[in-house]
Order: C-alpha cells, then sequence, then structure tokens
C-alpha cells in the first residue's frame, strides 16, 4: 500500500520531481503510428491519444486492461449560505446510492470496464464557511490529500477521479477566481440548478471568499477555498503522475481541483486529458486555462467523474487501435 505523505511540502517536492513520459516509447508509437493500415492522419485525435499514452505507459505498444474510477464525497460549509438548490444531506444519500451500485457512474464505470472506488471523507465534519475562514487547516489539507494519494491502485493503467459535495461548484469557482482573475461572474455557474438570483448571490459568495484570502499558491487556494472532495482529486491526480499513470479529467470541480496542482508545478497535468466540457458554464473556460481540449461535449452537468468515465471508451478505442491494427508490410497493402 502507498505510504501516506507526511507534510505539504513533501506533496509539493514529490510532484515537482516527478519524471516525465519515457520519449523512447513516444517516439517508437509515432513511428508505428506511421506504418499502420490507414491513410496518414485517418484516425484524427486517436492517433495522438494513443502516442501520448504509450509515452506515460513506457510501451510503444501498450494495452489499457485496468481502468480505475475513484469518487471522493465532501461537505461544504458554505452551503449555509444557500448557494446550492440541493440540501447538504444529499451529498451522503449519494454517497449510499454509490455504494448500493445505483448511480450514473456504477453503470458508466461498468460499461467502461473500470474498477470503482468511493470514499466518503468525514462527511460529518464539514469544511468551514469560507466566508468566514479558511475552508481547512493544514493538517485537514493533508488528511485529504492523503485520501486520495492513497487511494490510487498501484497495478491501474489509467484513472479518472470524480466527486460527490454539495456546494462544491461554489467551492471550484472560488478556486478558479483566485488563480485565473476575472470577476466572480465569470466561474459562477448554475451548479445542480440555481436560477438567475441564485447564481447573482453565489458570486458574492465567491467574490468575498476570494477577497478574504486571496492565497498566493496552488495548495493554499485548495486549503482557503477547497473542499475535502477536492482535496482529495488533487492527491489522487498528483499520485498517478508520480506513478505515470494518465488521467481522464471530468467536470469543473475535477478541473478546479487540477488547477491547483498546475499553480504548484507547470508540468503536474502533462499525463492528463480533458474528457468532457461539462455545462458549467464556465468549464471551458477552465479547460482553456489548464491547455486541455476536451474529448466529449454532452451537456453532462453531473460530477460523478460521469464525462470521464465516458471518455475512458474513447481512449481505450484509441489504444486498441494503435496496438492492435496490422503495418502496411504485415497486411500486404499498398502505401501511398
Ligand atoms: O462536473 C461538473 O461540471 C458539475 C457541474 C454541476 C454540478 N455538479 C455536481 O453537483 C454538485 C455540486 O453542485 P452545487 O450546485 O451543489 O454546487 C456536486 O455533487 C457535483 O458533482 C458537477
Ligand atoms: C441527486 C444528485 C446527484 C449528484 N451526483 C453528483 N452530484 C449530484 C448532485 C445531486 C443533487
Amino acid at each position: 500500500m502507498t505510504a501516506a505523505l507526511t507534510s505539504l511540502s513533501d506533496f509539493r517536492a514529490a510532484l515537482t520531481a516527478a519524471p516525465g513520459p519515457d520519449t523512447t516509447a513516444t517516439a517508437g508509437a509515432a513511428e508505428r503510428n506511421g506504418v499502420l493500415t490507414k491513410p496518414p492522419g485517418a484516425l484524427g485525435r486517436l492517433e495522438d491519444l494513443a502516442i501520448w499514452y504509450a509515452g506515460w505507459r513506457g510501451s510503444a505498444r501498450p494495452e489499457i486492461s485496468s481502468p480505475q474510477v475513484i469518487i471522493f464525497a465532501g461537505n461544504h460549509g458554505v452551503t449555509a449560505r444557500g448557494v446550492s438548490s440541493f440540501p447538504p444531506e444529499v451529498t451522503a444519500q449519494m454517497v449510499m446510492n454509490f455504494q448500493h451500485g445505483g448511480a450514473a457512474i456504477n453503470q458508466l464505470s461498468r460499461a467502461a470496464g473500470a474498477q470503482m472506488d468511493v470514499y466518503a471523507i468525514e462527511l460529518d465534519r464539514p469544511t468551514r464557511d469560507f466566508c468566514e475562514a479558511p475552508a481547512m487547516d493544514e493538517a485537514d489539507l493533508l488528511a485529504a490529500l492523503n485520501v486520495g494519494w492513497t487511494s490510487v491502485n498501484e497495478q491501474c493503467d489509467l484513472l479518472v477521479t470524480g466527486e460527490m459535495g454539495i456546494g462544491n461548484t461554489t467551492s471550484a469557482a472560488a478556486i478558479a477566481l483566485a488563480l485565473f482573475g476575472g470577476q466572480a461572474q465569470d466561474w459562477t455557474g448554475r451548479g445542480t440548478g440555481l436560477d438567475d438570483a441564485g447564481v447573482a448571490l453565489k458570486a458574492q459568495v465567491v467574490a468575498q471568499a476570494v477577497a478574504l484570502h486571496h492565497p498566493k499558491t496552488g495548495l493554499d487556494t485548495l486549503r482557503t477555498l477547497g473542499g475535502r472532495e477536492i482535496a482529495a482529486m488533487a492527491g489522487a491526480i498528483a499520485r498517478a503522475r508520480v506513478l505515470s499513470i494518465p488521467v481522464i479529467l471530468d467536470g469543473f470541480i475535477c478541473c478546479a481541483a487540477a488547477a491547483c496542482l498546475l499553480a504548484e508545478s507547470g508540468a503536474a497535468l502533462d499525463h492528463a486529458i480533458a474528457g468532457h466540457a461539462s455545462a458549467e458554464a464556465a468549464h471551458p473556460a477552465l479547460l482553456s486555462r489548464l491547455g486541455k481540449a476536451p474529448l466529449l461535449q454532452l451537456g453532462l452537468r453531473l460530477g460523478e467523474g460521469s464525462g470521464a468515465a465516458l471518455a475512458i471508451n474513447i481512449l481505450k478505442g484509441a489504444v486498441a487501435c494503435h496496438s492492435g491494427m496490422s503495418t502496411f508490410a504485415e497486411a500486404g497493402v499498398s502505401g501511398s
């Protein structure tokens, strides 16, 4: 089992020191891609995906056989301000639903052939209302990062992190505002279904929180404005980076977690792609700040890792073509 980190500086150091992709495998995969039985470029983005995946797995002809989907759940003190259209008890109720196999992500994980794990993190101890105080202290942040860090199956060959947390689009909007600037309205959306008046109130909450803390680093942004499930996603994505396990990012909240890592290290997300653009209004802008183009755009706004889980099969398709197709020479097909 993965050992827990003992300090935030250990976390930073591990993230910064993580190795990049295997350039020999990348070059080998690019060469193989050039001789497969198809017109050059005919598989479009699938070709780039397969070569990228090959580099991270250290093999010019890789396979995807063991994806892992991990769902983290947390509760948010800021829900007391009326920022969500659902009550906070839904977080724990949905955790039960995940555990009984009844949620969308259970079905999508099964359809993708993925192992699915669920971590409910101190649901009866919500983070503090970040309009009044930092959401977490350093010990809370480290504990939540460690839930994610230690949850990654070292044998998996692809990771999706998803979340459940009523109120967490407020937290994600505050993180985006703190890291990327602009106006609170630019990052504030409807979440589970607020009306216009609700969105206006939520934007005030987001502005107030960022004005109170204006954090200077990615980890301090996570601590002051984040939530436990958001920190756990960051911990898992970072652990995957250290283990060279490719990651598919999910919606607005998952990308806010990822953005905190990017603020710590410019190469922190090189092992990650964007599964989809969610219907949360600011998600496309957040993806562009991460430098990621989404694979899917289906109008999803569920969270739970749902869009990323759907994208597993696209990546599987890319890698299956890359590794399974015959070359022109093998198939006796004439080249151009
Ligand atoms: O993934 C997204 O882009 C997304 C967009 C809107 C809502 N959600 C989900 O809805 C919950 C947060 O919405 P809210 O309105 O309570 O902040 C949380 O459980 C998320 O998983 C997720
Ligand atoms: C029912 C429900 C399911 C969810 N799954 C992720 N976020 C959610 C929010 C609600 C409200």
